[in-house]
């Protein structure tokens, strides 16, 4: 076989894209029983504990997460992935799956909070396909799993069973009313996407090194060492940006879209600039782009949209609103994200802003965004 051969296999296999047409992301919810033991349900909840790892993602939300991916992968949550790919391959005709992220996640009734109490709103997940697998269940009243796209059928997994479903059925949690509510999430997608997915940024490497061999040959021919000595001793340009840190920051970070760039402590993140930030962002792209985006591929777009898309419900969406388009601030955020990607020196914030408003002017008026910079 031919080097070229896998991707080009893969990239065939992974059409269509997530939001175009796979039935598979579609697939209707379903009970699995016995993907844990109760007793294992509750060691993984006590491991989880005794991790201190917990972050609450959001302070209008009862809600607080552990990212298991960033902790050492225990046999239980192994043995709870391999019970729910068997199920996901049986009822959604799913493939070979890997991992886009898992969580748990408490959801506290008597913590602070009120936005949406200790539940999540509607929403789709990331990747094709997914589970929540109930772990604990010292809850009363709401808590269970909700289908708004299913005539609003509600699905209450006995502890140690799980809810799978395609991850572009809408969606989310009631809000327990008392007591506390542990979950085991689990995101997947097809492993033939990844592959896909590399083969194409692959691609574009070897293009664009091709192009920089060429430009590196130009500037060697013609340059101007004098000039260039003067630009050397200028004040070097730091090729990062600091922003404050918000919840979508967070949902970033916790998306691996910014890496290691979050300062617990200073409550920061740091954009890199190395391009790892626009691969994961191609790959999230493909994975969450809305399926009537008008905009073709482009960089600065990518951008918008993966935010825009990570922001998954009506909340995050208000949220988005009254914080960056409320108080004639529009955008910073995603304004610091947008000016750095585009531009490391500097500048170019004005027509970032005018970015971020007509997105976030056409996704308050629920209207498909048309593409500004195209
Ligand atoms: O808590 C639940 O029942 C659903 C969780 C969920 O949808 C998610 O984590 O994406
Ligand atoms: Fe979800």
């Amino acid at each position: 076989r031919r080097w070229y051969d896998r991707g080009r296999e893969a990239m065939a296999k992974c059409h269509p894209q997530r939001g175009a047409g796979d039935a598979r992301e579609n697939c209707a919810p379903l009970l699995v029983d016995d993907v844990l033991t109760p007793d294992e349900a509750d060691a993984l909840v006590a491991a989880a504990d005794a991790s201190g790892g917990y972050r609450r993602p959001n302070p209008a939300h009862r809600t607080e997460e552990l990212p298991a991916f960033l902790t050492e992968k225990t046999e239980l949550v192994a043995k709870a992935q391999r019970a729910v790919i068997a199920a996901l391959q049986e009822h959604c005709g799913a493939g070979e799956l890997i991992e886009v992220a898992t969580l748990v996640k408490k959801y506290d009734a008597s913590a602070p909070g009120s936005a949406f109490g200790a539940g999540l709103p509607q929403h789709k997940d990331h990747g094709r396909f997914s589970a929540t697998v109930l772990i604990g269940d010292g809850f009363f009243g709401g808590g269970g799993t909700r289908f708004e796209d299913f005539d609003n059928v509600t699905l209450f997994p006995a502890k140690g069973a799980a809810v799978i479903h395609g991850a572009m059925v809408r969606h989310g949690s009631d809000p327990a009313q008392k007591g506390v509510r542990v979950i085991l999430a689990l995101f997947f997608d097809e492993d033939h996407c990844n592959v896909a997915a590399e083969f194409q940024l692959s691609l574009l490497v070897g293009v664009v090194s091709v192009l920089a061999a060429f430009a590196l040959g130009y500037f060697l021919l013609f340059m101007d060492f004098e000039e260039t000595t003067a630009r050397r001793e200028a004040p070097v340009e730091a090729a990062s940006a600091r922003d404050t840190m918000s919840y979508y920051g967070r949902r970033l970070v916790e998306f691996g879209l910014l890496g290691e760039h979050f300062d617990e402590r200073t409550e920061t993140w740091t954009i890199d600039t190395d391009g790892d930030l626009i691969r994961k962002l191609r790959i999230l792209w493909g994975a969450t782009a809305p399926s009537d985006a008008p905009c073709p591929f482009d960089a600065a777009t990518v951008v918008v949209y993966a935010y825009i898309a990570v922001m998954t419900n009506e909340a995050a969406r208000a949220k988005l609103l009254a914080e960056y388009c409320g108080d004639g601030r529009p955008g910073i955020v995603i304004g610091g994200l947008l000016d750095v990607f585009l531009n490391p020196g500097g500048g170019r914030v004005a027509a970032v802003s005018d970015v971020l408003t007509t997105m976030a002017t056409a996704v308050a008026a629920k209207k498909s965004p048309t593409c500004p910079i195209a």
